[in-house]
């Protein structure tokens, strides 16, 4: 049973109540965390339990409804991190789009800033101030190029909790799609493709790898980060219902499966704008393939606990990535300088 529990992604609640000595675990039912069955069961308080959680860092996902107005939606969001941090989380991450989605082209680039505007500037003061690293995934970027391209890049940036960028990443491949009558998206219209992949970087709940949303359906960026050390792998997004209830979970465990790492995919929800809804299901996968958390409907928050040891153990017993047959079908890597397109 203690082994039950401690392999077991306690939500911060299960956790609050897991360590006071002498009581029970219990199932708390309006904790959107404890979904899976593992997590319903009872079991006493042993010692040992703190110990084992205190090695397993809880993470936090939020799920957002953004909208053009960047102060609601930064409202929103701080609302959240704080929220995160005063329950212990050491990483926080946030969807692709969490400034604003725009409700067309123009808006979206008249509202796009620079790194070093006002939005980075507050998100890097709350990560002072709440002590946590943030994953802002798919910040409408202004970049260096602005000027003469007139287009913005997709960026996840990640912060750690002295408000430093540590590692930034545009969006390499670009969502056009047009599915008659149900779906149209023209990304590249008013965004430059990011130039290259970025190497995992180490935090304190594990290396995380970065990408965006549609990257989630181009399993070679999977690969090429966990070959270059990557435990997390990241999809914030904002998915069409359409897709996400076809393929947004088999993706996402797909991934997981595949490279043996955890999967954070924070989500848009929700009506962004008159024309635009997302599909939400904002979820952590495990490097098993377990949907170990999961956000309901509408904004909020789900937590996990990342164990390193769990996945260190699953690549042992099953060591995928020493089967690969490069011979015969070439080795994907992050390269240093990409090829030209
Ligand atoms: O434009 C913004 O403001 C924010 N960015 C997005 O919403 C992006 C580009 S349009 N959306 C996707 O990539 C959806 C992918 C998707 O739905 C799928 O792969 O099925």
């Amino acid at each position: 049973m203690l082994r039950a529990v401690i392999q077991t992604p306690l939500c911060p609640l299960h956790r609050a109540f897991c360590q006071a000595p002498g009581r029970q675990l219990r199932r708390i039912p309006s904790c959107p965390a404890s979904r899976s069955p593992a997590l319903l069961s009872c079991a006493p308080w042993q010692p040992g339990i703190m110990a084992a959680n205190a090695l397993k860092p809880l993470i936090a996902v939020c799920q957002l409804t953004s909208t053009p107005d960047k102060e609601q939606n930064f409202a929103s969001c701080s609302q959240l991190i704080r929220e995160a941090a005063q329950r212990g989380a050491c990483v926080v991450f946030l969807p692709e789009a969490f400034d604003f989605i725009g409700s067309d082209m123009q808006e979206t680039l008249s509202l796009a800033e620079n790194l070093e505007g006002a939005q980075i500037q507050r998100y890097a003061g709350l990560a002072r101030e709440c002590g946590v690293w943030l994953s802002l995934g798919g910040f409408h970027e202004r970049g260096e190029d602005w000027a003469s391209t007139q287009r913005i890049y997709n960026c996840h940036l990640l912060l750690d909790p002295t408000g430093h960028i540590v590692a930034t990443y545009r969006k390499t491949h670009l969502c056009d799609v047009e599915l008659e009558g149900r779906v149209s998206m023209k990304e590249s219209k008013f965004t430059n493709p990011g130039p290259e992949i970025v190497p995992p970087v180490s935090t304190p709940a594990g290396k995380v790898g970065l990408a965006i949303c549609y990257d989630l359906r181009f399993p070679e960026i999977s690969l090429a980060l966990t070959q270059e050390g990557a435990e997390i792998l990241t999809y914030p997004s904002a998915f069409t219902v359409t897709t996400g209830s076809a393929h947004w979970e088999v993706l996402l465990r797909a991934r997981a499966i595949e490279t043996q790492c955890y999967v954070v995919a924070a989500a848009q929800t929700g009506k962004n704008h008159e024309r635009r809804t997302s599909y939400g299901h904002t979820m952590v996968v495990d490097p098993w393939g377990s949907v170990i958390a999961q956000c309901q409907e509408g904004p909020g928050l789900c937590y996990a606990q990342i164990d390193l040891g769990y996945l260190r153990r699953i690549r042992q017993e099953m060591p995928i990535c020493t089967h690969r047959r490069a011979d015969l079908y070439g080795r994907v890597t992050v390269l240093k300088k990409p090829l030209p397109p």
